[in-house]
């Protein structure tokens, strides 16, 4: 199998176009080729497969075997995919995702190759039960659980996956491993969920660090930025635009007040191409 290993702020994807359908056996592959030690190393493997509905469809597999709705930082190495290898033409693209439907996206091009992408990533879910939590409330914000004595305050929020956004002091130097999985898979969330811990420091500007579902700890988290933005929003926090920082690097995201979608934009690399 040929791949092409990418990267959106260091959240990296083994990338695999050619296949007419996600392969029975993705769920396996990506168990195994994402291993750091034994296979390639990623956080996901993403398939590039044809739509009848887009110009493309993407499929994201987490790095444990599970299948995820929706990924940020994967549809922009997509777009570069497969704008520099010739498969599109033009800097406006649409790419079908299981969790957003049709997505356009604007690639911003130098010498002939993508370096930054601009993705409609859709309108946020908040209602409870559809992110899905077992909380029947529309939003679910600022929602309180206790873990090991210790209390948390979410606000919940679906960008076709699900995300729970939390305030801490010091995100930067948060202890995403004690706190991430007992979050993760916690019975208020019953597809589990991924955990955003997130500092504010300005209306435009607010530290993030993630704990990814199925994935664990992540450089980046496209659709966790936009979840944070949102969240943000809705706890009055920041404005509609903000750059949200990861250990990875920044992404810009803005709800949009006219059509209430989320819009993201950031870089997208690619490292190597190789046999599987
Ligand atoms: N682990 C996520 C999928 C990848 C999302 C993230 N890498 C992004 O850039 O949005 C989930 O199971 O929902």
């Amino acid at each position: 199998m040929q791949f092409t290993k990418m990267h959106g702020l260091g959240n990296d994807f083994i990338v695999v176009y050619g296949e007419k359908e996600l392969p029975a056996d993705a769920g396996e592959r990506a168990q195994r080729l994402c291993n750091r030690f034994f296979g390639i190393g990623a956080d996901g493997l993403v398939f590039i497969l044809p739509s009848e509905k887009a110009d493309f469809k993407m499929r994201i597999i987490n790095s444990d075997g599970s299948e995820a709705e929706q990924c940020g930082n994967a549809i922009r190495c997509v777009a570069k995919y497969v704008y520099d290898n010739g498969l599109a033409d033009r800097t406006e693209l649409t790419i079908e995702t299981l969790g957003a439907g049709v997505q356009p996206l604007q690639l911003a091009v130098e010498d002939g190759k993508v370096r930054q992408v601009r993705v409609d990533m859709g309108a946020p879910i908040l209602n409870g039960l559809d992110v899905p939590t077992t909380i029947d409330a529309n939003p679910v914000v600022g929602h309180q659980v206790e873990i090991d004595g210790r209390e948390f305050a979410f606000t919940a929020v679906s960008m076709g996956n699900p995300h729970a956004v939390i305030y801490v002091d010091d995100a930067v130097h948060f202890d995403l491993a004690k706190w991430g999985p007992k979050l993760e898979t916690h019975p208020l969330f019953p597809r589990k969920i991924n955990v955003e811990f997130a500092k504010v420091n300005s209306r435009g500007q607010v530290d993030m660090r993630v704990w990814e579902r199925g994935a664990g700890p992540t450089l980046a988290c496209g659709t966790g930025a936009c979840a944070t933005l949102v969240s943000s929003v809705l706890n009055g926090l920041t404005d509609r635009q903000a750059t949200i920082s990861l250990a990875g690097g920044d992404l810009f995201i803005e709800w949009s007040e006219e059509d209430n979608r989320v819009y993201m934009t950031g870089p997208a690399e690619i490292v190597f191409t190789g046999e599987a």
